[in-house]
């Protein structure tokens, strides 16, 4: 019994010692050149955004009323974002062919490129009105603002996010991820809009019905 015992360990050693060796031969998959670029891509936009929204913030706001919530990192985000990575690193381990789609990465980081700029031309238009915490009491300097990127969409900078966020997991090309935050981040956004458009309507009242008559919302299937 005890000589059993003692085979089942070794042999359980063994297989431990022969994974962490196949695995190290496969490292160079995981940090191939195609996985250096796409994850230094991925961490580069991560730093962007984030970095920029709150440096934005505490130019428009002042550094009194910004807290470290405008860097916009929740746990759900960093959730998906902790996911996203797991779905890359098994997937470059097990499909390596699989991330050398390039025409897809690039399409990806052409959304990143466009979801950031439409995002920051929303912040930049509507200045003092653009915070981060939805408003729910009226404020006499807040004015509604339909010019600039304001003109084709009621709300730039979550169709920016939204574009954004699906486009670093077109450019991961994580297949799940780009499915799964695009029903996360559409989900999250077809309550917070009616939620938001709520106070709107009470703040402007014919002025923005008018508004949301000649304007689309900017998130597919949201009104
Ligand atoms: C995070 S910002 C998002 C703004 C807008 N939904 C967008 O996607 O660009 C939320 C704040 O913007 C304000 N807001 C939204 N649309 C606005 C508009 N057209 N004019 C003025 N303020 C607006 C809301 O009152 C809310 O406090």
């Amino acid at each position: 019994m005890v000589l059993l015992g003692h085979i089942f360990k070794i042999d359980v050693q063994r297989q431990i010692v022969t994974f962490m060796l196949y695995g190290c031969a496969n490292l160079s998959e995981i940090f191939s050149d195609t996985a250096c670029r796409q994850l230094l891509q991925m961490f580069f936009a991560i730093f962007f955004f984030h970095i920029s929204e709150f440096v934005l913030a505490i130019a428009i706001h002042g550094t009194a009323k910004v807290t470290v919530k405008s860097l916009l990192i929740s746990k759900h985000y960093m959730l998906a974002m902790f996911f996203s990575l797991v779905e890359y690193i098994i997937e470059i381990y097990f499909f390596p062919g699989l991330k050398e789609h390039w025409w897809i990465s690039n399409t990806g980081l052409a959304l990143v490129v466009v979801g950031e700029i439409l995002r920051k031309l929303a912040i930049l238009t509507a200045g003092r009105a653009f915070t981060h915490l939805i408003r729910t009491r009226h404020e006499e300097n807040h004015k509604l603002v339909t010019h600039g990127v304001y003109r084709f969409v009621r709300h730039p900078s979550y169709t920016g996010f939204f574009i954004w966020s699906v486009g670093t997991q077109v450019m991961l090309c994580n297949p799940v991820s780009t499915v799964a935050f695009a029903f996360v981040v559409w989900g999250f956004f077809s309550k917070r809009i009616p939620y938001e458009e709520h106070f709107l309507r009470r703040f402007f009242g014919s002025e923005y019905e008018d508004y949301v008559r000649r304007v689309p919302s900017g998130v597919p299937f949201v009104k």
